[in-house]
This record gives structure tokens, sequence and C-alpha cells, in this order.
């Protein structure tokens, strides 16, 4: 987990937020990933609209975006990473799957698979949520998660209706509009 790779690697990472004015902590995290070292970001999602799925009732929607990085970076190194970004973006876990400021996720890191709970890989959760699913697959029609196609998984989803693509560029803070 903490070796450093020999050539770069292709990774999967997944934003999302739901509170402040979060289309535009999104956007700022995008740039923020593309400043860190050790990365390259190689392609960005529309941004989604997304109805919370688990933790408290009345959460506010999400916005939702996913990118693909190359990466030189080794998956723990990724990850904290990923968490820096977080926590200067001032996000606290109180409640779990409860509303956040930013999360960022690892979905996959090339095809490396892990049982360990501080990094599990892909991420354990993820080929059942369309809020994941649907930005990837708009981003790469084809890609596939263990298997499985990602637009297959992602319109097979519980919450498949619940996602809704929002129209301009993912790095336009404006383009998701507030939460509501
Ligand atoms: N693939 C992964 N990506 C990000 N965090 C992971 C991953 N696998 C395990 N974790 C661990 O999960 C812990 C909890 O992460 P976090 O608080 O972001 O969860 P969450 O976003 O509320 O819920 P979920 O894990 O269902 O997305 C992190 O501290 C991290 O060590
Ligand atoms: N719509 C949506 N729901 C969620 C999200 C998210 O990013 N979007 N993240 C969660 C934990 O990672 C739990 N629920």
């Amino acid at each position: 987990m903490d070796g450093v790779p020999a050539a770069p690697v292709a990774a999967v990472l997944a934003l999302g937020a739901n509170l402040g004015d979060a289309a535009a902590t999104v956007a700022q995290a995008v740039r923020e990933l593309r400043n860190t070292p050790g990365l390259e970001v190689t392609g960005v999602s529309p941004a989604a609209r997304t109805r919370p799925v688990g933790g408290p009732e009345g959460q506010p929607d999400y916005v939702n975006l996913v990118l693909t990085v190359s990466t030189r970076l080794s998956p723990a190194a990724l990850l904290a990473a990923a968490q820096g970004i977080e926590q200067a973006h001032h996000r606290t876990r109180e409640v779990r799957w409860g509303p956040r400021t930013l999360d960022i996720d690892v979905i996959t890191y090339g095809e490396m698979t892990s049982d360990d709970p501080v990094l599990t890989l892909p991420h354990p959760r993820a080929h059942t949520r369309a809020f994941v699913l649907a930005p990837w697959s708009w981003l790469e029609p084809e890609a596939t998660l263990s298997g499985e196609r990602v637009a297959d998984l992602a319109a097979q989803a519980d919450d498949a209706g619940s996602v809704t693509r929002v129209p301009g560029g993912a790095e336009d803070e404006d383009a998701a509009g507030p939460v509501s």
C-alpha cells in the first residue's frame, strides 16, 4: 500500500459535497487535485446533482463527480492527498453518511484489490452507487469495474433515478447551482 509505483497508475476518484456551496467546493477540489504533485488529472466527468443515499433524513442534495487521474503516488499517499484536501475544506465526521463539505473517495487504483479497512480497493460500495457510477460512465462510457460495465451498474443501482446530469463544465462553479 505504501509502495511508489514504477510507472504512473490510472486511478479513479469520486468527489461529493452537500454542505455550503457544494458546486464551488467540488470545483475548487478539482483544482487542488490538479495542483497535487505526483498527480495528473486526466479526465473530469460532468457534475451530477444527486439525492442523498443513506444517512440522516433531510440532508441537502449532493453535487457528485468523478475524476480519472494518472499518478505516481502510492495508494496510501493518494488517500492521504485526498483526505488532506477534505480537511482543507473543513470535513468533519460526526455521523455515518452524514452531510459533508467534501468527500473524496478512491474508487480504483489500477487493478489493485485490497480489503484493508483503511483503503479498500476497489471502493467497497462504489459498484452499488449511481452517484459514482453514472458520472463515471458519462466520462468513460466503456469503463468497467470488477469486470462489469460501469454504465450497466449505474442503470441497475437503487439510486439510478435520483441522479441528474448538470449542464456545463464541472469546474464552472456556477454550473451545479446551490444545493437544496
Ligand atoms: N477506497 C477508499 N476511499 C476512501 N476512503 C476509504 C477507502 N477504503 C477505506 N476507506 C476508509 O474509510 C474511512 C471513512 O471514510 P469516509 O468518512 O469518507 O466514509 P464515507 O464517505 O462517510 O462513507 P463511504 O465509505 O461509504 O463512502 C476513511 O478514513 C478511509 O480510511
Ligand atoms: N447522493 C450521495 N449520497 C451519498 C454520498 C454522495 O456522495 N452522494 N456519499 C456518501 C458517503 O460517501 C453517502 N451518500
